[in-house]
C-alpha cells in the first residue's frame, strides 16, 4: 500500500476471490451470513476460504441481528479476526458478544441525514470500530451491500475516539474522493466491486484498491 489507507473487500464467496484480494494488499475480506442476500455463505463455506486467506488479510464475519447460538457455531467453526454486527445491536449487545466471543466487534450504523450521528457515537464505548455505512432505503431486502452512498459532507472533518471505516455506494471512480472529502482511513466496499449481485470482479477490486491507495 502507498498510503495509510486500509481496504476491506467485503462478500466473498470463493477462492478465487480471497486470492485476488490477498494479492491486492487490501486489510480485510469480509463473508456475509444473511440469507437473503446474494452474497450469503454457509459455515462450511466461510470455513474453507477463511483458511486460504493469508496472515495479514483479516477475517470479518458480517452478521444482522445473529443469536448467541448463530454465533457460537459461527465462531467454533470459522477461524475470525472481527465480528461485523450489521443488524439493530444495541450497544449492551455489543458489550455481550465483544465479552462472550473475544473478537474486536465493528459495528454498522447507517447514516441518512445528521440525525443519525449520535447514533453512531453511541457505540463508542462498547464498540472497537464503527462502519460509517449509508442508511438502506425503508423497503430494501438488505440492511446493507445496496451499493447507495449518503453525502460524504455530513462527516467531513469529523474525528472520532476510534477507528472507522467509510462504506456504501463505493466504486473504483469514486473512491479517493470520499477518501479526500471525509478523511477515512478504512474504506469497504461490496456491490462497487462486482459485475452481477454476489459476483466479484477481480478488475474492479484491483482497481477498488488502486484508486484507494493511490
Ligand atoms: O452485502 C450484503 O448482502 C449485506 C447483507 C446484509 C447486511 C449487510 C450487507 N452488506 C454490507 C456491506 O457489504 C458493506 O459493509 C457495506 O454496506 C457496503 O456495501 P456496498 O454499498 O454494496 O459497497
Amino acid at each position: 500500500m502507498k498510503n495509510e489507507i486500509s481496504v476491506k473487500i467485503c462478500g466473498l464467496r470463493s477462492t478465487r476471490d480471497v486470492g485476488v484480494v490477498a494479492g491486492t494488499g487490501a486489510a480485510y475480506c469480509g463473508f456475509v451470513f444473511f440469507a437473503k442476500s446474494p452474497r450469503n455463505v454457509s459455515l462450511e463455506l466461510a470455513r474453507n476460504l477463511a483458511l486460504r486467506a493469508p496472515v495479514g488479510l483479516a477475517k470479518v464475519a458480517l452478521v444482522v441481528n445473529a443469536d448467541d447460538g448463530f454465533l457460537d457455531a459461527l465462531t467454533q467453526q470459522v477461524p475470525l479476526d472481527m465480528l461485523q454486527l450489521h443488524g439493530s445491536e444495541t450497544p449492551e449487545r455489543v458489550a455481550l458478544i465483544k465479552a462472550r466471543y473475544g473478537l474486536p466487534v465493528m459495528k454498522a450504523v447507517g447514516v441518512a441525514d445528521a440525525s443519525d450521528l449520535p447514533v453512531l457515537e453511541s457505540y463508542f464505548k462498547t464498540a472497537d470500530q464503527i462502519l460509517v455505512d449509508a442508511k438502506p432505503p425503508k423497503d430494501a431486502d438488505l440492511p446493507g451491500g445496496n451499493g447507495l452512498a449518503f453525502d460524504w459532507r455530513l462527516i467531513a472533518g469529523r474525528r472520532w475516539p476510534i477507528p472507522w471505516m467509510l462504506a456504501g455506494g463505493l466504486t473504483p471512480d469514486n473512491v479517493a474522493e470520499a477518501i479526500k472529502m471525509t478523511g477515512a482511513k478504512q474504506v469497504d466496499v461490496s456491490s462497487g466491486v462486482e459485475s452481477a449481485p454476489g459476483v466479484k470482479d477481480p478488475a474492479l477490486i484491483e482497481a477498488f484498491v488502486s484508486g484507494a491507495t493511490a
